[in-house]
């Protein structure tokens, strides 16, 4: 058979399951009771009066659920979601070309936000105002502006950074939503959740050492499982027992609080090279090859979190838990 077929094949397999994997309703939507119990009372709202759900914004780490939810606004409402990502609209046209497809009442979703096009964004300004859009006809002094009317749609906004998102942007935003990190009573049912799900039998502990050590993420604790899934059909008979998970989260270097091998170097620079800190972003990442960006924002928010890191004005400092953590000594500050 085709290399290509194959893989092709695996490929649909694996979306199917990460769409299967997704909560379809708010019911089924875990945690996040805040954001939840209003989007709820929004969306009531819109379906009585008929019209278009005000334009959303939804922010926080990676992983926690931005994309399920604006898949779960679209399927409450009953209306079509469309899926882009900021950087994937590169000019006015092709924002122009997806708002001029949608259907009244339609969710457009934009992931990434944060990475519009400056002449992208003003094409937005409009849209998302007064449902229109101007298009600019013609080149020099005979150039002239023309409306076009657009149906009523609901923006949803995904963001990790809501800092870098211009203010008339962010304005236009009727309804802001801030993610926040799962407990790990939330997780363990993620975690059991999904495993029925897949199908495969799992003991209420080893659910719940999936969720503590998945970084208060839903993202992570299925993908943990799945891993520890592999594990107990090799090594075990199938069955995820508190022993399998504890010894293949081991061997994938995930330890107890969650901390992987990137989290470790990153706290073992900070007190063995830098002394503890304040050290300065980017010069931890130089030290430990990787980017200041992934290090910003998919590792440091969920140690500052733990108490395992500071930001101060002249950079990250470590915490005496980091170090009790690590199995070192705090180092002396000067
Ligand atoms: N509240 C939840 N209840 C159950 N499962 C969830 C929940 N939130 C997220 N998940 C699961 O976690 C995974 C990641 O969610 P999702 O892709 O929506 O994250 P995200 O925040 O949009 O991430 P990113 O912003 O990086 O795209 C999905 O497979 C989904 O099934």
């Amino acid at each position: 058979m085709d290399d290509r077929i194959i893989s092709a094949n695996l490929m649909m397999d694996e979306q199917t399951m990460e769409f299967s994997l997704r909560p379809r309703y708010l019911a089924e939507y875990i945690g996040q009771s805040q954001a939840k119990e209003n989007l709820k009372v929004y969306i009531e709202a819109a379906k009585m009066r008929k019209e278009a759900l005000d334009h959303v914004l939804l922010y926080g780490p990676p992983g926690l659920g931005k994309t399920t939810l604006s898949n779960i606004i679209a399927n409450e409402l009953g209306v079509n979601m469309r899926t882009t990502s900021g950087p994937a609209i590169e000019r006015p046209g092709d924002l122009a070309a997806i708002l001029t497809n949608l259907q009244e009442n339609d969710v457009l979703f934009i992931d990434e936000i944060h990475r519009l096009h400056r002449t992208v964004e003003e094409v937005l300004y409009p849209a998302m105002e007064d449902f229109a859009l101007d298009i600019i006809i013609g080149k020099g002094p005979s150039a002239r502006s023309v409306r076009l009317d657009l149906p009523p749609f609901t923006l949803v906004g995904a963001t990790t950074r809501v800092g870098l998102l211009s203010s008339p942007l962010r304005d236009r935003f009727g309804v802001v939503s801030r993610l926040e990190y799962y407990t790990v009573d939330e997780l363990s049912y993620i975690v059991s959740r999904t495993a029925d799900i897949l199908q495969v039998q799992i003991v209420g502990e080893a659910s719940r050492e999936i969720g503590m050590r998945s970084r208060g993420t839903p993202r992570i604790a299925n993908r943990l499982l799945k891993r520890v899934r592999d594990f107990a059909q090799v090594k075990g008979d199938g069955i995820i027992t508190t022993d399998i998970t504890r010894a293949a989260l081991s061997s994938i270097q995930v330890d107890p609080l969650g901390l992987d091998e990137i989290d470790h170097k990153m706290l073992r620079a900070i007190i063995l090279s830098f002394q503890g800190g304040p050290v300065g972003l980017d010069t931890i990442a130089a030290s430990i090859g990787e980017e200041s960006q992934t290090i910003e924002d998919v590792y440091e928010p969920y140690l500052l979190q733990i108490g395992f890191l500071q930001r101060t004005p002249r950079g990250r400092m470590i915490t005496d838990a980091a170090c009790k953590h690590l199995g070192l000594p705090t180092p002396k500050r000067s």
